[in-house]
């Protein structure tokens, strides 16, 4: 079997490529960095970090690595069996079209090995969101043919990933934590499921991504804009500040409200799975700044992503989010110097202020109760 993996950062090289690779797949990442590409070709192989109470350093082996923007693409779109990606939610549409260009040579060729493509990002249904921009930009003579031959998989991934300490040295190194969780939507595949140790196959995939992403996420991103504004550099620091802490455990318990209500779960496993959480953001052995687990504010406050789509959850059950008002308020204070979102954030407030910016960014009601919850709340921190 033979894979081709867009993106080798922190999670594509410290989680989806490690296991693909682990599992005896032939693995071509497909990146845009020159030194990361330059050493995967040279050495073929790079260490990953286990870190927990008992580290360990695996190797990753015969990996190679291409330009995602060479033609090379397109051929290795049309010959492998799986590919994969972890490039971030906005890169997807930039790849969209050389994996067009490689299907329709794929169909061209006769090539009906059933394919399939899995989004590894932290979104809902990244992948059929993937495949859109694919359809867009691929000729509709092909359409049916990619309906039969070409799976589009969704999926949930959750390994806490911050680029490595030794990264400066090491282009490759990665350092990652020991929890792991791939799910795949099993109804999703075209041909028989591969069997890849560590990839667990689900039918009920949307309570698996929200049950993450607006749990996990939706608390680490609390985590990080309450932890700048007081004055944390990193998230282990943030966490272990009793203020910090006690706002976000109760975002990610409104959260669940919704998610028990909608999903059906046991309460009392999910209190269970936010104390996991919890733990995870403590982790002595990792250092994760609050800027990379901020980054993008722009797109944590959009309407579908992990603040805002948990809070309409509470509106619409009549559940309460005080919390999640703190985290809104908090993330619309977030700033950063190396992201363009932070900078377009902190222009639209001075242009508009915050009632008008949340509801542009956000989609809420300019007018609704809890933009005027999240704007007193902005003015108090301020
Ligand atoms: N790091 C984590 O803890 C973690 C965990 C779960 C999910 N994720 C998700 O995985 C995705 C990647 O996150 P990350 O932390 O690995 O980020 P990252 O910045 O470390 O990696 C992204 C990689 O994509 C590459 N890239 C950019 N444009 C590209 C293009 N056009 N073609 C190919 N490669 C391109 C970058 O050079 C980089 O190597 C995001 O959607 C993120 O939400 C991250
Ligand atoms: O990658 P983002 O920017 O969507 O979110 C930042 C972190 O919350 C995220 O990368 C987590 O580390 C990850 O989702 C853990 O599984």
């Amino acid at each position: 079997m033979k894979a081709l993996h867009f993106g080798a950062g922190n999670i594509g090289r410290g989680f989806i490529g490690k296991l693909l690779a682990d599992a005896g797949i032939e693995l071509v990442f497909a990146d845009v960095n020159q030194t990361v590409l330059d050493a995967l070709n040279a050495r073929h192989e790079y260490p990953v970090h286990v870190v927990g109470e008992q580290a360990k350093t695996e190797t990753v082996k015969g990996v190679s690595a291409i330009n995602s923007t060479s033609d090379e693409i397109i051929t290795l779109v049309s010959e492998v069996d799986l590919v994969t990606t972890a490039v971030g939610p906005q890169i997807l549409e930039r790849i969209a079209g050389s994996v067009a260009k490689g299907l329709a040579k794929r169909s061209d060729n006769g090539n009906t090995r059933p394919l399939n493509i899995i989004a590894c990002e932290n979104m809902v249904r990244g992948t059929s969101q993937l495949k859109q921009h694919v359809l867009k930009a691929l000729p509709e003579q092909y359409h049916a043919w990619l309906e039969q031959h070409v799976g589009f998989v969704d999926s949930a991934v959750d390994r806490i990933v911050p680029p490595s300490e030794a990264g400066s040295t090491d282009p490759l190194e990665v350092t990652v934590e020991t929890f792991s969780e791939w799910i795949v939507d099993k109804t999703q595949f075209k041909g028989d499921l591969p069997a890849i140790p560590g990839m667990e196959l689900t039918d009920n995939l949307m309570a698996f991504v929200e049950r993450k992403l607006f749990t996990l996420n939706t608390g680490h991103a609390i985590t990080a804009y309450l932890g700048q504004l007081a004055g944390h550099q990193t998230i282990r620091d943030a966490i272990l500040d009793e203020k910090i802490r006690a706002v976000v455990k109760g975002a990610m318990e409104e959260s669940g409200a919704v998610l028990i209500k909608r999903y059906g779960f046991e309460a009392d496993k999910h209190a269970a799975y936010i104390q996991k959480i919890l733990g995870r953001f403590e982790n002595p052995y990792l250092k994760d700044d609050v800027e990379r687990v901020g980054r993008q504010p722009l797109r944590k406050l959009s309407a579908g992503d992990r603040l805002i789509k948990p809070t309409l959850g509470t509106l619409e059950y009549g559940l309460p989010h005080a919390s999640l008002v703190q985290g809104i308020a908090a993330a619309m204070h977030y700033r950063s110097d190396q992201d363009p979102q932070a900078q377009e954030l902190a222009t639209l407030l001075a242009e508009k202020g915050p009632q008008a910016t949340l509801a542009e960014v956000s989609g809420l009601d300019a007018d609704s109760e809890v933009v005027a919850s999240v704007v007193s709340a902005w003015h108090a921190m301020a």
